[in-house]
């Protein structure tokens, strides 16, 4: 399996290279130079089987050969054995034909623990084969940063610093960053917002002499792996509702467009998916573009669902790479543009993302009134993210089932919950004392040389 750069002009790498090497040379995000497929006879094959099996009949054919058979199954157990569900994915039913996918089992309580706590497996066995050091630098908007720091804290083979915006994430969330005393973790507070941190991270792979330096690696969806962890649970649930035979379809709380587009990798790979419903909150960048056709920045409110307080939706580009016929140059042009504020899609790639993707928004009030609406008629407590993709996935309900992303536990945004539904969700046993921990983080201002040089006198 070769992996290809979305903007066409760097090198092509395997599986191993794609996942230490993070974003491309070119400025664009690795895919794979094909994608698999799996027949309907081996997708029914699935059904039943635990997990961690599903995992490895859906991943296998991306990692080729970079780990055996048996040590790619070793991997895959290792990663799932710390979450708290037998399931690790389990569906529960909504409404007649609406299903929610709990996907906050893992350590860090969001789907974010899906991907890092196998890629945090995969590095550990990539690195300690090539006696290397990596020094991961990710940015967040909350859950990135805690998933990373969970997966990577205490290796002696990885340095892990997070930029997260200062004042914009939940409590929880900072807390779960800035409380492991591991010394190989370092949580960085920026004076900005999230498209800031992940501009600067961007910025720092540009810079060759800094990246060969300290050794860059990214955990970010920019990294592929951390995209094909996710295709496993759309397998998993839609095969729990009669897939192949059944058609399903999912509503997705959509920031960074990594979640999503694992959904469409799984409908590429041939599961039948009918449509993708990309569940945006105030900022809604990408439900405009889906009904203008323009993808226009217009800056960021924060909102009650802080981790999709985002802009410039990283993974976008994957899906316009394949809708542009997978031409690199134009990938590159409108990226280009983007640093002007806005690019327009041609109509041929818009009518191509709208036969597969559809979208709503949610305001603040509306993912308020969700959150009491479903506590009410269900008994389910829902976090303000998954609130947001119940009330677009209501809206776009039709005869197959709609499975809507379920993706963070609410016990992470307590204050909005509370005020919402009068309910004041719990932190597990395990992190009962989270508050009680002692914090450790740096403020540091939206500045990219002061960043590099933080990070080179932390290295050295
Ligand atoms: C709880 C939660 N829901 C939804 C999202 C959006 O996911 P994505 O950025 O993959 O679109 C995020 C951030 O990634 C998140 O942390
Ligand atoms: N919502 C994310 C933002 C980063 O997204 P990623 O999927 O590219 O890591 C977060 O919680 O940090």
């Amino acid at each position: 399996m070769r992996y290809i750069s979305t903007r066409g002009d760097a090198p092509v790498l395997n599986f191993e290279e794609a996942m230490l090497t993070g974003l491309a040379s070119d400025g664009g995000l690795y895919v794979p130079e094909t994608i698999p497929t799996m027949s309907a006879a081996e997708i029914a094959a699935m059904a039943g089987l635990p997990y961690e099996e599903i995992a490895f009949r859906v991943m296998r054919p991306f990692v080729g050969d970079t780990f055996g058979d048996e040590e790619f199954r070793g991997i895959i157990a290792r990663a799932y054995a710390g979450f708290g569900h037998d399931a690790r994915a389990p569906l529960v039913q909504l409404g007649p034909n609406h299903f929610l996918l709990e996907l906050f089992h893992g350590p860090t309580l969001a789907f974010k623990d899906f991907a890092m706590q196998l890629i945090g497996q995969l590095f550990q066995a990539a690195l300690s084969r090539r006696g290397e050091h990596v020094t991961i630098v990710g940015a967040t908007s909350g859950d990135t940063g805690s998933a990373a720091i969970e997966a990577f804290k205490g290796l002696d083979n990885v340095d892990v610093f997070i930029l997260f915006p200062n004042g914009r994430v939940s409590d929880v969330q900072r807390r779960q960053m800035t409380t492991p005393p591991e010394t190989n973790v370092h949580a960085l507070a920026v004076e900005g917002d999230f498209d800031d941190c992940q501009a600067a991270l961007k910025e720092m792979f540009a810079d060759i002499g800094f990246r060969d330096h300290v050794k860059l690696a990214a955990v970010n969806s920019i990294n592929w792996a951390r995209v094909l962890a996710q295709v496993v649970y759309y397998f998993s649930s839609a095969l729990s509702l009669g897939a192949p035979h059944r058609k399903v379809s999912f509503t997705v709380p959509t920031g960074n467009f990594g979640d999503i587009f694992a959904g469409y990798v799984a409908k590429r790979m041939g599961l039948p998916v009918e449509t993708l419903v990309i569940a945006t909150n105030q900022n809604d960048i990408l439900h405009r573009t889906m009904e203008t056709g323009a993808y226009t920045k217009e800056g960021v409110a924060p909102s009650m669902s802080p981790s999709m307080d985002i802009q410039v939706s990283s993974n976008f580009e994957r899906a316009l790479f394949d809708v542009y016929d997978r031409e690199g140059a134009a990938i590159a042009q409108l990226m280009d543009e983007l640093k002007s504020g806005q690019f327009a899609i041609s109509q041929g790639a818009m009518e191509r993302l709208r036969d597969i993707f559809a979208s709503g928004r949610a305001s603040e009030e509306e993912t308020t009134a969700t959150i009491a609406a479903m506590h009410a008629r269900t008994g389910e407590v829902l976090c303000p993210h998954t609130a947001v993709a119940v009330k677009v996935a209501e809206e776009h309900l039709g005869s197959e089932p709609m499975i809507t992303l379920s993706t963070a536990h609410p016990a992470k945004f307590p204050a909005a919950v509370e005020a919402a539904c009068g309910i004041h969700p719990a932190l597990p046993e395990r992190m009962a004392d989270l508050f009680a921990r002692e914090e450790r983080f740096t403020v540091v201002p939206n500045d990219l040389d002061r960043l590099k040089s933080l990070i080179k006198e932390r290295l050295a």
